[in-house]
């Protein structure tokens, strides 16, 4: 009951909107997904980082994505986020997930087009989607961080030898975004997504979103953005809410009390992304 991801984003790609690769990190994260996607009928795109994997353990993933997506009548893939190797890759897939990327982004671009050949054919082979980067996003996500004077912009005429010569799926582009939170306010290069976009008619995926003022998300998905990374926002709308709870009722120590509040917050604010992506009722 997962789908490849390149099976949800054919069709974004084809009818221009956008879905969301959204981060879970724990039980609460899941469920309020999950809910909000099948609540407004939009395909889904759950994702862990290494990080998340780790903390969750990568058994667990599998079970609580099987039980939630046992009876969901929504599109569904699981997707490794910024997969640091091929034996992650290959743990991943082994495991069930429908969908990696292999971020190479750091490397030099024939290192990175090496490393993300032979994940395509190993993930192609056994019918999983594969997202790779080309370009640096700035920001920090678990262990992944590139500051900024070394966070470079993805070349155009790059990006279309890169995906000629690894067959990618999707492509993660640079165009200005960050993980976490900004510290000024982002400015996106939607010349260079036009130009990209124009190159190669496949699906783009902008990182980085939390922080990204909804119009400019908007305008990139209109550009061509087809998937859009979320998780930042989401853990500050758990935490926030948390925190509320406990300025209200400080002796509060029964977690349902509170993460059940900070489960419904995940959801609202799911929603609201949703709607910013166009995906309600595109399943
Ligand atoms: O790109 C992201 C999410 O970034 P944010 O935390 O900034 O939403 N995950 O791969
Ligand atoms: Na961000
Ligand atoms: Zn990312």
């Amino acid at each position: 009951n997962l789908v490849p991801m390149a099976e949800i984003l054919k069709k974004a790609n084809k009818e221009g909107y956008a879905v969301g690769g959204f981060n879970i990190n724990n039980l609460e994260f899941l469920q309020g997904i999950i809910e909000a996607a099948e609540e407004m009928n939009s395909p889904l795109i759950l994702q862990t980082s290494e990080g998340a994997i780790k903390y969750i353990g990568i058994d667990y993933v599998i079970g609580m994505v099987e039980a939630a997506t046992k009876n969901t009548t929504i599109p569904v893939a699981l997707h490794l986020d910024h997969g640091s190797s091929f034996e992650v890759v290959m743990k991943c897939i082994r495991h069930g997930y429908s969908s990696v990327m292999i971020d190479g982004s750091h490397y030099p671009f024939e290192e990175n087009v090496r490393l993300v050949k032979k994940v395509v054919e190993a993930a192609h082979s056994v019918g999983v989607s594969v997202e790779a980067e080309l370009g640096k996003i700035g920001g920090t996500e678990d262990n992944v961080s590139v500051d900024e004077k070394d966070a470079t912009y993805t070349d155009p005429d790059e990006a279309v030898e890169f995906v000629e010569r690894t067959g990618v799926d999707a492509l993660a582009i640079a165009i200005g975004t960050a993980h976490g939170v900004y510290k000024g306010k982002p400015e996106l290069d939607f010349d260079r997504l036009t130009d990209i976009k124009s190159k190669l008619d496949m699906p783009l995926v902008l990182h980085g979103a939390s922080g990204v003022p909804t119009e400019d998300v908007e305008k990139a998905v209109k550009l061509g953005i087809n998937k859009v990374n979320v998780n930042t926002d989401f853990q500050q709308a758990f935490t926030e809410r948390i925190k509320e709870i406990f300025d209200e009722k400080p002796d509060l120590y029964d977690p349902r009390k509170y993460c059940g509040p900070g489960r419904d917050a995940i959801k609202a604010k799911v929603k609201e992304k949703i709607k910013m992506l166009g995906s309600q009722n595109k399943a």
